[in-house]
């Protein structure tokens, strides 16, 4: 494969003014999805988003018995049915909720399931989603390196019960056996044993699509979930706009100076990147509710941030660009985790910064930003569609920045560039 040419990126001298419809969020389309291939009929998703990531989990979910039909913006899902669909083979890519919520499903069936996915999800950690398996009583072959690749090898039959798992490096390992515990004969009762827990806002947000499908779980303490057997009721939904992507055009406006109004955002939702509300007041900037949408304005000045971005690390590169064009410095916290993302995002966001003359450096936990005057140059993705997404905010501002390959981006908007460019050209 060659490589991709590099994308200039978009630049602005003057404030950025402008409004943005994102599609629809990931997390909550791969959830629905999911929970629409274990519904107890079909169930139709409105407006799901189409990018890598739920295109995998789509085909994912096909290959272990669902059917999508699609009309439009509207796809409507077949439950896996009780025949089973035979052997299959999972591609990841580099989904995170791919590789760490389907071979829970794969659990159900009877038949090998093999998950693979791109280089750098070989490097993810997995091995506490293997471990889960294995306490269910699950076969799993794999190389004991704690990662892809590996096969699940049902038995047929999961009872479920108790379960201890370690989910410090990602809420996604407490996510994954929470969505399939309903339909183990005993149901699920699941303690995170280790010492922190990131991302609760996506914890919170697989309980509610559980519920909202009648699915009955206590939280009796902190870090422990029950699960009762049951069915899981099919529910039409439409899917929110996915309100971590909006972080690119919100932080766009406030390093610019400029506003952006964000179209549709939720009047409730559990979407983590609903935090931009309280993000965007700690940069000095506004946030206003007009009818259904946020206008988000930049203050009289970018003020540096002391953030402990624990519960929404997703949001991270975004914010450490936005740190880095700011007046003062900035301390991000809680985000240890994020080394095992589609990068070591803690890395690579030093390495991006201080090539183009920044001072970022790297704590246990986080990052120290000291703004310092920019310069132009290629600023590497990592195969991280959040370091194109950072790259964007640092080029509104830094004259001729390149992003080495914005086609990261398809994971979760494949619509990015264009995107951009039409945003340049209309303002
Ligand atoms: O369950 C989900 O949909 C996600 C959970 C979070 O993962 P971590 O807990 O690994 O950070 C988040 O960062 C990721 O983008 C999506
Ligand atoms: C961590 C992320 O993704 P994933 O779902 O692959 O973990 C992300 O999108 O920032």
């Amino acid at each position: 494969m060659t490589d991709p040419l590099p994308w200039p990126a978009p630049h602005r001298s003057s404030p950025f003014v402008g409004e943005a419809l994102v599609p629809g969020s990931k997390s909550l389309t791969n959830r629905v999805l999911i929970l629409a291939a274990l519904g107890d009929g079909p169930s139709t998703i409105t407006r799901p988003l189409s990018s890598r990531d739920t295109e995998l989990m789509a085909a994912a979910l096909t290959a272990l018995g669902a059917t999508i039909d699609r009309d439009g913006t509207t796809w409507t899902v077949s439950p896996i049915g009780s025949a089973g669909s035979g052997a299959a083979t999972v591609d990841c890519g580099l989904a995170g909720t791919v590789m760490r919520f389907v071979p829970l499903l794969a659990a159900l069936g009877d038949a090998p399931v093999t998950f693979d996915g791109d280089e750098h999800a070989r490097v993810r950690p997995m091995a506490s989603t293997i471990a889960t398996l294995r306490s269910l009583g699950v076969e799993v072959d794999d190389d004991d390196r704690g990662s892809l690749p590996f096969t699940v090898r049902p038995t047929g039959h999961v009872r479920g019960g108790p379960v201890s798992i370690d989910a410090s490096s990602s809420s996604q390992f407490v996510s994954a056996p929470l969505l399939v515990g309903a339909r183990l004969a005993d149901g699920l009762d699941l303690r995170h044993t280790g010492a922190t827990l990131p991302s609760m806002p996506h914890i919170e947000m697989t309980v509610a699509e559980l519920r909202r499908r009648r699915v009955r779980i206590d939280t009796p303490e902190t870090a422990r979930w029950v699960v009762h057997p049951g069915p899981i009721g099919a529910l039409d939904i439409e899917i929110e706009p996915d309100l971590s992507n909006a972080g690119v055009f919100i932080a766009g406006a406030l390093v610019t100076g400029g506003s952006v109004r964000i179209r549709s955002w939720p009047h409730r939702t559990d979407q983590a990147g609903d935090a931009w509300r309280t993000i965007v007041p700690a940069f000095g900037g506004t946030v206003e509710r007009d009818g259904d949408d946020l206008v988000f304005s930049a203050g009289s000045t970018l003020d540096g941030v002391e953030l402990d971005l624990h519960d929404v690390g997703e949001l991270t590169p975004v914010v450490a660009a936005m740190a880095a064009l700011a007046g003062g410095p900035s301390r991000l916290a809680g985000v240890a985790h994020l080394r095992g993302h589609e990068t070591d995002r803690l890395a690579a966001l030093v390495a991006e910064i201080n090539r183009l003359g920044g001072d970022a450096e790297e704590t246990d936990d986080g990052l120290l930003v000291r703004p310092r005057p920019l310069h132009g140059g290629t600023f590497r993705t990592y195969a991280d569609h959040r370091m194109a997404h950072a790259a964007v905010v640092l080029g509104l501002r830094v004259p001729d920045l390149l992003v080495e390959d914005v086609a990261t981006t398809a994971k979760t908007y494949p619509d990015f560039a264009p995107a951009w460019e039409r945003l340049m050209t209309s303002d």
